[in-house]
């Protein structure tokens, strides 16, 4: 049988990561620009018809290890928070006409990070969201922390 110090043991801090594929269309244009700036800004991506992407969402939870659970948090209450924020209102949508905040905010990848960060933040315990980090394509990755 281990001795215990007498100490209570060091609160130990951890980040746990749960990795979630979805589909989605959008189209980049900004209400902001004239049709030739969003033209000339956004190029092929603002094809009025729009275009795909199987974007790869991570979203990293950091906080203390629980000394009687072993978890940070239970990774089956981040995957129910997961289908909620992002599968059910992101997933086969047209960003920008199905989803209301992106009705006048340009769905690039940096406002989606926010969009996400946003709701899954008032979803999960206060203070345990760390990060989201978005894979728009295999060479494109966006990170937000809340910032
Ligand atoms: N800062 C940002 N720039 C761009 C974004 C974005 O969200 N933030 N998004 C796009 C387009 O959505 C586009 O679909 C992604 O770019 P694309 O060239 O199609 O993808 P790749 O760079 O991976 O393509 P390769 O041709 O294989 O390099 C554009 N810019
Ligand atoms: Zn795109």
């Amino acid at each position: 049988m281990a001795e215990s110090s007498g100490n209570p043991p060091a609160e130990r801090i951890g980040y746990i990561t749960r990795v979630q594929s979805f589909s989605a269309c959008h189209r980049l244009h900004s209400l902001r620009l004239s049709d030739e700036e969003n033209k000339e800004v956004y190029g092929k991506c603002n094809n009025p018809y729009g275009h795909g992407h199987n974007y790869k969402v991570e979203v990293t939870v950091r906080g203390k290890i629980d000394p009687v659970t072993g978890m940070v948090m239970n990774l089956t209450d981040l995957k129910r928070s997961i289908e909620e924020v992002i599968m059910i209102p992101l997933d086969h949508k047209n960003l920008d006409k199905d989803v209301p905040y992106f009705a006048d905010v340009v769905s690039t990848t940096e406002n989606l990070a926010v969009y996400i960060w946003d709701n899954m933040a008032k979803a999960l315990p206060a203070s345990l969201l760390y990060e989201i980090r978005i894979h728009e394509t295999d060479k494109n990755i966006v990170v937000y922390r809340g910032e």
